[in-house]
């Protein structure tokens, strides 16, 4: 397939709040990306690096539709910040200020808002063990685990731990512990929360698939939607990321994030790159 692109394959480098993301517009051509293209892009060393890779397509039934892997390559079927990231680029193309896609989760709104920031809607939490998912039947609100953690499902999973100090985890030896435990048979992103103040969380991830990254916007989602489950905040809150900060408010038509999005540069995969990656 590297003589499609005999002069390489254009894509973007975003982030939000600093959970970074190459971004390949696949409008009028169709799908190009494969886990082992994936891989290869994001590898920090020898290729661009990024947490997720997001690819835009056309949509019949939205303004586009958007797929997200992770940097070992496995697909995630939500990326929040990639969303509202790929949304600020494709209200720029369209030249609206509101755009409406389509991923894994179903149909979602973003907007940009007049300071700059995008705001998406990550549609209502998944709080079924089987939608989450879960291996067996639990209390998703109460998991059997140490530090009883809140599972939370944004589109993709979330392991939510409350804790007096989540600077004080070590995140690199807890985060695969739970990421690859048995309770999630798909895995888990892991979040360690504490609060900081009223309707203010400090939050740190470990994600499914990628590692640390300095923010997760479906983490945040999940984190607020269990934080006033636990009734340790209102619905509306401020977390607080390594990368910066994310404003969560969880309202009766689902839970919208809203935080800083950034296109850093353009670039191009060179064909002696893409030879046998597509
Ligand atoms: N950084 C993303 C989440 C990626 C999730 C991914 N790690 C998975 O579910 O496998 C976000 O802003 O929501």
């Amino acid at each position: 397939m590297t003589e499609l692109f005999p002069h390489g394959l254009p894509f973007m480098k975003m982030h939000g709040a600093g959970n970074d993301f190459v971004v390949i517009d696949s409008r009028g051509r169709g799908a190009v990306v494969t886990a082992a293209l994936a891989r290869a892009v994001g590898d920090r060393n020898r290729g661009v690096g990024f947490d997720q890779l997001a690819e835009i397509r056309d949509s019949a039934e939205a303004d586009f539709a958007l797929d997200f892997w992770n940097s070992d390559g496995s697909r995630a079927g939500a990326c929040g910040n990639a969303t509202r990231c790929v949304s600020d680029y494709m209200m720029g193309q369209l030249a609206r200020d509101a755009v409406e896609l389509v991923t894994q989760r179903g149909r979602l709104l973003a907007r940009r808002l007049p300071d700059g920031r995008v705001s998406v809607n990550m549609g209502h939490p998944q709080r079924d063990w089987q939608e989450i998912p879960l291996a067996a039947p639990q209390d998703t609100a109460h998991l059997p685990l140490p530090g009883t953690p809140v599972a939370v499902g944004m589109g993709n999973p979330h392991c939510v731990f409350f804790v007096a100090d989540a600077e004080a985890v070590d995140l690199p030896a807890e985060g695969p512990v739970y990421e690859h435990h048995a309770l999630f048979p798909e895995r888990t992103n892991v979040e360690f929360a504490s609060l900081l103040g009223p309707d203010r969380l400090r939050m740190r991830v470990w994600e499914r698939g990628a590692g640390i990254t300095l923010a997760c916007g479906s983490g945040a989602c999940a984190t607020a939607v269990a934080a006033a489950e636990r009734g340790l905040t209102g619905r509306k809150v401020e977390i607080v990321v390594d990368g910066g900060m994310l404003e969560i408010d969880w309202r009766d038509d689902g839970v919208w994030m809203a935080g800083p999005v950034a296109r850093v540069f353009d670039g191009i995969l060179r064909p002696d790159f893409l030879s046998g990656l597509l």
